[in-house]
């Protein structure tokens, strides 16, 4: 192997290193919150990783063990290579974050929102200046950028917390809910948005959403975590496509009804049959076709739908709740 052929295997080596390999992590919060529960993902670079959960599951804790925020108690996290506690300075100056919260300051102008961000991560004199000019560009601010954020639009004040979060050009993003409170033509943008930025610029994006829509449009990658752990992971196809079958959520009268309806239920040729409140979930093959006959074994029926497996089906099938429920759940807590 000569030298140069040498130099493109050890780059092509790194290349193909995750951007961020999670093992084991734990993290309790006094003596009984155990927010990670032994947590391990790996996300492929240039790609977006979705952690999707309910609240409450551990996607923000996850996320700051990873900006290097807070320490595990146990288990071990590399983001662009290097050990979140070993090597901490060197994961902030490969990371770009983007909270849900914004960090935009709402009375400077857009531009000195940037410069101010590209200050912090020490750019200075005309290098700053240039990167900020090529933010604007970037991300379509245009004339806007003088103005305060008071006269964004909601898409537009998203795209400028991006252009902060990306000013340093950051090997990796973490991306906090970035569509939520946008409108359904704002959100489809900003997606479109961070797709580019990973296929054009090699980006890696760590997504942490409890939308399944955007987990299921946006990632590449999948993570579902329920109670600290991963409970399944693969492509959204993946996910979806290990799901035999189409998925039946027939609702009854009452949490009683749906009990006995599942007993029912589960002597009819289905599967994964479930009964959460009022609501039976199962799978079975030829849905629309089978639900004639299903509907007439059980008393009470409110509703009824029929559909390919989501990636709500997905959760449940692992986590023998409904993701709207766990979400639901993790409010009230
Ligand atoms: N500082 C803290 N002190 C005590 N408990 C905490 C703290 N931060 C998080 N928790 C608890 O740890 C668990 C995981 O929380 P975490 O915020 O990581 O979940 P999440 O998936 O990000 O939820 P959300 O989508 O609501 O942000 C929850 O039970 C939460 O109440």
């Amino acid at each position: 192997m000569t030298q140069a052929e040498a130099a493109v295997a050890v780059r092509d080596t790194a290349a193909a290193r995750p951007a961020i390999e999670v093992a084991g992590l734990v993290k309790t919060y006094g003596r009984d919150v155990r927010a990670l529960d032994g947590l391990s993902f790996a996300a492929e670079p240039g790609k977006v990783f979705g952690l999707l959960g309910p609240n409450g599951a551990g996607k923000s804790t996850t996320v700051k063990i990873l900006t290097t925020l807070s320490i595990p108690d146990s288990g071990t996290a590399r983001v662009a290579g290097f050990d979140v506690l070993a090597e901490a300075s060197e994961v902030r100056r490969a990371i770009g974050v983007v909270a849900q919260r914004t960090a935009v300051d709402q009375m400077a102008t857009g531009i000195e929102n940037l410069a101010m961000m590209a200050r912090i991560h020490g750019l200075r004199g005309r290098e700053l200046r240039t990167r900020v000019d090529e933010q604007v560009e970037r991300f379509g601010l245009g004339e806007k950028a003088k103005l305060t954020p008071y006269n964004y639009s909601g898409g537009q004040r998203r795209r400028l917390d991006l252009a902060m979060g990306l000013v340093h050009r950051p090997r990796v993003l973490f991306l906090d809910e970035p569509t939520t409170g946008l409108d359904p033509e704002a959100r489809i943008g900003l997606w479109d948005e961070i797709r580019t930025l990973t296929r054009e610029d090699g980006l890696t994006v760590l997504l942490t959403t409890h939308y399944l829509e955007e987990a299921d449009l946006l990632a590449n990658q999948l993570a579902i975590v329920d109670r600290g752990r991963v409970v399944a992971s693969g492509t959204p196809a993946e996910l979806k496509g290990e799901l035999r079958g189409d998925a039946v959520h027939i609702g009854l009268d009452s949490a009683e009804a749906a009990v006995r309806a599942a007993a029912q239920l589960a002597d009819e040729d289905v599967w994964d049959v479930q009964a959460e409140d009022a609501v039976v979930h199962l799978r079975t093959a030829d849905g629309a076709r089978a639900l004639p006959r299903l509907l007439s074994t059980v008393d009470g029926v409110v509703s009824a739908t029929v559909n390919r497996p989501s990636l709500d089906d997905v959760y449940l099938r692992h986590t023998g709740r409904a993701f709207r429920r766990g979400n639901a759940e993790g409010e009230a807590s």
